[in-house]
Order: structure tokens, then sequence, then C-alpha cells
């Protein structure tokens, strides 16, 4: 019981109360003496006692739990041991004030209310991690019991083991089980006074462990529930047989328990008696045992203590930190490579990194120059990610019409951003690609290039590049077959060929360039198409200025076309061994 904060219900029989004192309530009795003692009879006939507080009878359990059970619950969730213990004469209430009457749901005792105290504290802090056992104990006749176990066996007091078996209990409604599975337990026997009186002593304890998570301090605290047997008064209630002998040892271990809580209240005793002979009072010796309860003053003791484990891991971490930290101020090359484990680990740290959409988040990994290179990459991929988020976030806030004005700034790294806005195929092209990895640094060349693949006219465009190509191979073998003919073409003279032979090549070569002249025009008129959906499309989703395409909707005749493609195919010379479609 040291280190203990004390509670003592008394559960008064006859008495007046006066709770209205500035310090605290009294009780008084008032015993006439007794006639046939003689006319001398120094008898006292008033016994006053001051309490903190008395209860009468018509006090609801609610009440008491407030009063009495949450604050010693508070201690003992700040890590305190605490105590109640419900003492008295048989049949004043002890049992319905600390387990509750099974009636009604309102009759709850003092140890389901706080049990579901304790986990409704638990779930509102969420800081600290709370772990909770139980155990119920049962003294009979000198003899332990623990009532959670199924056997039930039997065990001396000396035999009981000093750390005693209890249940890891997740919730509360796990508490309530073991709670109502004990008290099936109890042993229960019908006396004068009480129809189902306990015989027992029975001690539910709360073991509580909080600790900070990932910290090495844990406290540890406990709380008693005491529910004692009757203090019978043996030759008053005419016991016998069993209940006689089950009142004596009820009696002697009350007594023990007196003569502890004398010895606690007395300043300067070094020696604590917790065993030495009986108490046999009733009420009046009820009030006297209250009051030297009322009297102690334990100094009450933080139970916090360190986590042999987690300190050992804790340790284990500093000395690896100061070991890297050493190795980087005194410039300590480690050659040793990282292992797989420390890999991993660095891939979760970098992972969780990027993840994180907070540019301040940092990546921390110590003073170990082998992890900063091996995350310096990672560094940088960050900056780029971040740099494409803030081009797309400036990009929405922008309106719509707005947008291409604002060109400038977004060309590059917007597109992936841009792609969200446009509802074209391309754009969903774009979306499938790159929705969950954003284009990093996409300039508008390769926002052509992915624009066009998906573009209908481009199978076209392939197929009449690869006929040009083809046509443009036969033209120069044509030419290199007959060098008269190069002659003439180049220096215009034809009198060194045939004319059968010269003309057949003419009217073959001329074919040639007709078909390619035609495929010419029908490759830069798909070009020109595509460059204009994809003007469109870009300027509408702001990808490029609107400067960079020269031909607006009136220019598309077939003159304006070649024009245009003359000026793009300046180098290109049909008829000449060099041409080259410039596609
Ligand atoms: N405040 C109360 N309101 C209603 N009924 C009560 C109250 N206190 C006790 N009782 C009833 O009185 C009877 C005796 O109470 P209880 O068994 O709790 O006494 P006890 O002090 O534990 O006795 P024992 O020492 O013999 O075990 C029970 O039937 C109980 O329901």
């Amino acid at each position: 019981m040291e280190n203990n904060k004390f509670c003592c219900l008394w559960l008064p029989q006859v008495y007046s109360v006066d709770n209205e004192e500035q310090t605290g309530a009294s009780l008084e009795f008032v015993v006439p003496r007794d006639l046939a003692d003689g006319f001398v009879n120094n008898k006292r006939e008033c016994y006053k006692f001051r309490f903190q507080k008395v209860f009468d009878q018509a006090t609801k359990q609610e009440e008491i739990f407030e009063h009495i059970a949450k604050p010693v619950a508070d201690s003992v969730l700040a890590g305190y041991n605490g105590t109640i213990f419900a003492y008295g004469q048989t049949g004043s209430g002890k049992t319905f004030t600390i387990t509750g009457g099974a009636q009604r749901y309102n009759d709850r005792g003092i140890v389901p209310r706080t049990l579901s105290y304790l986990y409704e504290r638990f779930s509102q802090d969420s800081n600290m991690v709370y772990t909770t056992n139980i155990s119920y104990l049962e003294i009979y006749n000198e003899v332990g019991y623990d009532l959670l176990d199924s056997r039930h066996e039997a065990s001396r007091l000396e035999d009981l083991p000093s750390v005693f078996p209890f249940f890891c209990i997740s919730n509360e409604e796990e508490a309530l089980n073991l709670l109502f599975l004990g008290d099936t337990n109890r042993m229960i026997a019908e006396t004068p006074m009480n129809q189902a009186s306990t015989r027992s002593h029975c001690i539910f304890t709360v073991h509580l462990c909080r600790r900070e998570p990932g910290s090495a301090t844990v406290r540890r605290s406990k709380l008693h529930l005491v529910d004692l047997a009757g203090s019978d008064r043996v030759s008053k209630t005419g016991l016998n047989g069993q209940l006689l002998t089950e009142a004596k040892y009820i009696n002697l271990s009350l007594h023990y328990l007196e003569q502890v809580i004398i010895a606690l209240s007395e300043k300067n005793r070094s020696h604590i008696p917790y065993r030495n002979s009986m108490l046999t009072s009733e009420s009046i010796s009820t009030c006297r045992f209250a009051q030297r309860v009322a009297l102690i003053k334990n100094e009450a003791i933080l139970n916090e203590e360190l986590d042999p484990a987690l300190l050992i891991a804790r340790l284990k971490r500093e000395v690896l930190s100061l070991k890297e930290e050493l190795a980087m101020v005194t410039g300590e090359q480690r050659d040793d490579q990282l292992t797989v484990e420390e890999i991993q680990k660095l891939e979760e740290q970098v992972k969780a990194f990027l993840d994180d959409t907070d540019p301040d988040f940092t990546l921390s990994l110590g003073p170990d120059m082998r992890k900063i290179q091996y995350c310096i990459l990672v560094k940088m991929l960050k900056k780029e990610k971040k740099r494409a988020q803030d081009a797309a976030a400036q990009l929405t806030s922008i309106p719509t019409d707005q947008r291409a004005s604002t060109m400038p700034l977004l060309k590059e790294g917007s597109v992936d951003a841009a792609s969200e806005n446009h509802g074209g195929r391309a754009a969903q092209h774009m979306k499938r690609g790159t929705s969950k990895k954003p284009f990093l640094s996409m300039g508008k060349k390769e926002a052509f290039e992915t624009f066009i693949r998906d573009h209908k006219d481009n199978l076209t465009i392939e197929d009449n590049k690869s006929l040009l190509k083809q046509r443009l191979g036969e033209h120069a073998n044509s030419t290199q077959k007959e060098p008269g003919i190069l002659l003439y073409l180049c220096m215009n003279l034809v009198l060194l060929i045939s004319p059968v032979s010269y003309k057949s090549t003419i009217d073959h070569l001329k074919a040639l360039r007709t078909e390619m002249e035609h495929l010419q025009l029908l490759l830069e008129r798909a070009k020109i198409k595509i460059h204009k959906d994809f003007h469109q499309w870009a300027i509408a989703t702001s990808t490029i200025s609107s400067s960079s395409f020269p031909l607006t909707g009136d220019q598309q005749t077939d003159a304006d076309i070649l024009a245009f493609i003359r000026a793009r195919t300046s180098s290109c010379c049909f008829g000449s061994r060099d041409a080259r479609c410039n596609v």
C-alpha cells in the first residue's frame, strides 16, 4: 500500500451528519448510558468524528464516483498509485458501492464507472500510448484466489506470486467481462445481516502503463479497488459453524489492515506491523478506523521509469549517430557500403519526402556522406517536382482567356497542368501518360511530337513521307542510270543522249516530279493542318504563344501553301541530285 492515495468509504448505520462545516464534515453519535450499568457510569455518551465529506443513504452512485473515484483515477492516470477500499459492517453496502447493484444501469458502482472513465480518457489523449492489465484477487479465510482463473485454485497468501497474473485488456468491454467473471467466482453466503454476504476481501486492480510514442520513459501505476469483507461482531450476530470460522478470519485480516493504517498514520514509525491482533468493534470502531485513514499523509511518488528495451535501442541509435558525426567531422571516409536495410530505409524516407506536399518538409539523413550522396539525386527530383507543381498551380489560378498572354512564364513544365484543361484526344493521350508522373521540362517541341503522335492525319503523313522518299530514290536512280540526263539536268545539254532513251527518261522523271510535288503538297497540307490543330490546342492550353505559327485561316490556297513550302524547302530542288525532302 506504499505510495498510495487513500480514500476510505465509511458506510454508517446510526448517525447525525453535518456537512456544512467549513473545514469538512462531522459525524456525531449519541449513545445513551445504559442505566443497568448503575448510577456511577462514566461511559461516554457522545462520539464525534471529523471527515472531509460524509455521504448519506440518498447519495447516488454517480455522486460517489465523482467525489471519490474520479480524483483517484486522475492521479493514477498521472502515474501515481491509488487505492479505494470499502470498509464497514456486514450489509452496510460495500459491494453495492464498489461493484454496484444488478437491478439498474444507474446502480453500477465505482469499478465499472472507473473503467469507463479511464478508457474515455485514453481515447481523448492521443499523445500517449496506454496499456492496461487487470487482476482480480480474493482473500478468503487467509487463502488467496485468482478470481479470473477458471480453475479457481487456492494458494496460501505467502505462496501467491509476487507478480500476480494479470490480463491484458484492450477495451472497456473486455475489462467489464473480467469484472463479471470474477464476481461470479466470489465466496458468497447468507448471514443473519446480509442474504448475499461476500465472505472475502476482493481486490480489483487496474495496472496502467503510459508512454509517449517512441519514448523510453514509461509511467506505471496501479489502481486498487477493494471490497473488504464485512466486519461482524461475532458475539452479537450469533454466527456459528462455517460462518463463524469465516468471521474470525475476516476480523483477523481487518485487524491487520487497521494496524497497518495506524502505523501509516503515525509519524516516524519505522516499522509497519502488518499482522497483530483482532478487530471487533462496529460503527464507532469503524469511525475511528476511518479517521485514522484520513490522517495518513503518504508521500505519493510518481512511478516513472525507463523501459530497458527501449532505452537500449535509443542508446544504440545515439552511438551510431555519434559515430557518423565523428566520421563526418574528422573527414574519415567510410568505405563500407550501405547495407540493404539502410538502403531500403533511405528509400522509404525519400518516398515519404517526395510524397509530402509541404515544401518545407526536409529530408534528414544524419551526418553520413554515403547516405547524403545516395539521396542527392532525389533532392533534385523534388526540386523539379516542386517547380512543375508551382507552374501548374499558377496556371490554374489564371482565367483561361488570360493564359495566352502569360505564356512565356509557363512554357516549360506546364504541359501536365495544361493537358488537364484540354478536352481533346491529344489531351487525353497526354493525360493517360502523364497524370501520375508529370512531364518535367517538356517544351513545345516535345509537346508537339506528343500531339501529332495521336493525330488522325499522322498516318497519312507517314505514308506520304515514305512514298515521297521512295520516289526520290527512284528519281536519283534514274538520273544515275543515265549520265546524259544528269548532264542535261545540270547543264541543259541534250545532244549527248539518244532521243528515244532521253524521251522516256525525261517522261519518267517528269511523272515522278509531278507525283512528288503532289505528295509534297499533300504532306504540307496535312502538316499545316496538324500545326493549326496543335496551335489551337496549345493556345487554349497555354502551351505556346500565338506568334509561333505563320499561316492564318485565310492563307490556305494551294498557291499559299506552295509558297510556304518553297520558303520552307529552299534547299530542295526537284530535279537536282541533291534533292531532299524537308518534311
Ligand atoms: N445505496 C444503496 N441503495 C440501494 N441498495 C443498497 C444500497 N447499499 C446497499 N444496498 C443493498 O443492501 C444489501 C447489502 O448490500 P451489500 O451486499 O453491498 O453490503 P456489504 O456491505 O457488501 O455486505 P457484506 O459485507 O456482507 O458483503 C444489498 O442487497 C444491496 O443491494
